[in-house]
């Protein structure tokens, strides 16, 4: 059931549990996740590998339906599936960035084509609207005409970034979207992520099994174990006094400079000294 108190807009999974696998092998990888994610924030959502991170985004941006539970738009069940789900699609509002560029981006094709294509089915992509998901992602226009090889691992990850970008979502759901990159890279990114919540009024996912990414980023957390949330609030309370012992455990190999009281961008510009 929707949840009237939360503020709009806001993107709400609501006791979603997802089964994959076939006959015999079928197993339930998401145990009743519930969560939200308004405009404007960035939520974390971290989880050691195979905790069920990915398969929640894909399940929470339609590719993947969900057993049970339901997925949310200002309060509006987004369709699972047939025609209503595919035209829910095409308006872009709600947008996947993968983490390997190499793999969404098609290799024979410009980096201008690849950012206009997810238009193609509603409009043919003009230079302005692919220009300016190109310049909030902070990706260099004159690199339009390149092909994804011959630009670098950071502006791929722009590249990708301002592909999302260029429906003008009002979600995004980042997996893992700065593990293949250098550290100073990296931090390039969270930054362009989290100035894209709070200047574009984007709401972000951002998946990561690194805490110190996610405690550079994120409003707030949400811990994700064997495919259940076992623990969710306010970034510095869970950095600070986590409850439940796979958080603690989480925390307790990162360095202690977030318990400094720093400011979410100062938090950003540490992690360039802590990362790897
Ligand atoms: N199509 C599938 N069929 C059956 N099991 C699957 C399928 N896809 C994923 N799984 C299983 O679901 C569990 C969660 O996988 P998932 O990729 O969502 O985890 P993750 O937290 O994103 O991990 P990583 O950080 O390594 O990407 C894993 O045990 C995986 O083996």
């Amino acid at each position: 059931m929707h949840n009237a108190t939360l503020p709009r807009p806001t993107l709400e999974i609501n006791d979603v549990s997802v089964s994959l696998g076939r006959g015999r092998n079928r197993r339930t990888i998401i145990h009743n996740v519930s969560m939200h994610i308004t405009a404007g924030e960035v939520v974390g959502i971290i989880g050691e590998s195979g905790s069920g991170k990915t398969t929640l985004a894909r399940t929470i941006v339609g590719a993947i339906e969900a057993r049970g539970g339901a997925i949310l738009l200002d309060g509006q069940t987004i369709p699972a599936k047939g025609l209503d789900q595919q035209r829910f699609r095409r308006k872009g509002e709600l947008q996947y960035v993968f983490q390997d560029p190499l793999l969404s981006l098609n290799p024979d094709r410009t980096i201008f084509w690849s950012i206009g294509e997810p238009l193609v089915s509603v409009n043919i992509p003009s230079h302005d609207e692919v220009r300016h998901a190109m310049t909030l992602a902070r990706l260099d226009p004159g690199l339009a005409d390149r092909r994804p090889g011959e630009i670098s691992g950071g502006q791929r990850q722009r590249a990708l970034i301002a592909r999302a970008l260029v429906t003008r979502p009002r979600f995004i759901i980042a997996d893992e979207p700065v593990s293949a990159l250098d550290a100073s890279i990296r931090v390039e990114i969270l930054d362009l992520l989290r100035s894209l919540a709070v200047e574009q009024h984007v709401g972000v996912g951002f998946i990561s099994h690194d805490i110190g990414s996610v405690a550079g980023i994120a409003d707030r957390i949400i811990v994700l174990y064997r495919g259940r949330v076992v623990e969710a609030g306010r970034t510095d309370q869970i950095i600070l006094n986590p409850q439940h012992p796979y958080t603690k455990l989480l925390i307790g190999s990162t360095p202690s400079l977030f318990s400094r009281g720093l400011s979410i961008n100062e938090r950003i510009a540490l992690k360039a000294l802590i990362i790897d």
